[in-house]
């Protein structure tokens, strides 16, 4: 499995290592990426060195030949840390030309409205997959409290009636149904391993059935390591267990990602990263990107369609390739939880009333 580093994900890499052309190499590939690249003298020097960088370990990857810097990277919460030449950490390279650098994204900044873009005004058959948090739902800080804006659903029904629509949580699916609230439509929960479709029938990715009991177990335990820790709440969804950190204090954020990234490890759990929260789901190759081609492929044959998919988060951006290899267009939410963070998206929206009022205007577009 290569390793790559995602500007997407990924601000910073530390690098600790003395590894001549192949170092300087890399640091030219990141560079040319939006990615910073900061040599470091030694382990202690990690968390400041992400400090001046002005960027959170949570999205900070360290490089490094020394193998007991793993143990303080980890406890710190770095996103990736790998080990060259040695084993441990997350990864382990011979060297720096092992590394991949993903490049062609944009900063949401960069991005054309999707209000305005033309291309965007002669949809004839589009199929239409929305986020909720963040996208149909502004992001509060209790997740409990999460509901569409004024509109949304509206927006989401006027279209309904002209086009597929679909949509794709990271939620339980019936937490996600019942906030949405919308009969005849698709939608999938936990990621995409648990859907219903418009006529109400269950599917679900029977791969990850075994994983179940597991994250029940890793919800218990979680709640039991960071139940101390203010701010930071633990969500256990069938396929998934979310550990939400957006209240809690800077200074404690670490721990719980250090955590969850060492009960993915132990329980051989896929760990996943979102706004203000960090995610165990099953090891299974299956994301939004992958729920999006499952259900293109069971509706009705007939005309080539394209596919818009509407997010924000960084789960969406399995999305958003999916819809780029298809010649569809994806849609990004812009906020700054993540700075100023590149996406695979096209176009952008500025807000979920933005994106109530985009849907509606499309509705009206599609109905003549
Ligand atoms: O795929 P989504 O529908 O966007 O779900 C992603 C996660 O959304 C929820 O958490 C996020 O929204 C909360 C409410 O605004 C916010 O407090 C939190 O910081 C966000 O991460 C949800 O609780 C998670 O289960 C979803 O995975």
């Amino acid at each position: 499995m290569p390793i790559t580093i995602d500007p997407r994900r990924h601000d910073a890499v530390l690098l600790r290592i003395d590894a001549g052309d192949g170092t300087a190499a890399l640091t030219e590939r990141l560079q040319q990426a939006g990615v910073h690249a900061q040599p470091v003298a030694s382990g202690a020097e990690l968390v400041s060195a992400a400090a001046r960088l002005g960027v959170r370990p949570g999205r900070c990857v360290v490089l490094t030949d020394a193998e007991s810097d793993v143990i303080p990277a980890r406890s710190a919460g770095f996103a990736l840390v790998i080990g060259v030449g040695h084993d441990g950490g997350d990864a382990t390279v011979a060297g720096p030309d092992q590394i991949a650098v993903r490049t062609g994204d944009r900063p949401m900044s960069a991005l054309p409205d999707a209000m305005t873009a033309p291309e965007l005004r002669e949809l004839t058959r589009p199929v239409a997959f929305f986020d909720f948090d963040g996208t149909l739902s502004e992001i509060v800080d209790d997740p409990e409290a999460a509901r569409p804006v004024a509109g949304a659903v509206d927006a989401l029904a006027a279209l309904a009636a002209q086009c597929p629509v679909a949509v794709l949580s990271g939620r339980d699916l019936a937490d996600v149904r019942a906030r949405v609230g919308l009969a005849g439509i698709w939608y999938a929960g936990s990621h995409g391993f648990e859907l219903t479709g418009p006529d109400g029938a269950h599917h679900q990715n029977d791969a990850a059935a075994d994983a179940v009991p597991v994250l029940a177990g890793a919800a218990a335990s979680l709640r039991e390591q960071l139940g101390s820790v203010p701010g930071v709440v633990v969500e256990h969804k069938r396929f998934a267990v979310a550990v939400h950190y957006r209240n809690a204090a800077r200074d404690r954020v670490g721990e719980a990602l250090a955590a969850v990234r060492d009960a993915g490890r132990r329980l051989e759990l896929r760990v996943t990263t979102g706004r203000e929260v960090i995610e165990l789901r099953p090891e299974i190759d299956w994301d939004k990107g992958r729920t999006l081609h499952w259900i293109l492929d069971r509706l009705p044959e007939g005309d080539p369609v394209m596919p818009l998919y509407l997010g924000d988060d960084i789960t969406d951006e399995d999305a958003f390739d999916a819809v780029a290899d298809l010649s569809g267009a994806g849609i990004v939410v812009r906020h700054t939880d993540d700075g100023d963070r590149a996406t695979a998206a096209r176009f952008a929206l500025d807000s979920p009333v933005q994106v109530a009022e985009f849907t509606a205007r499309l509705a009206g577009r599609l109905r003549g």
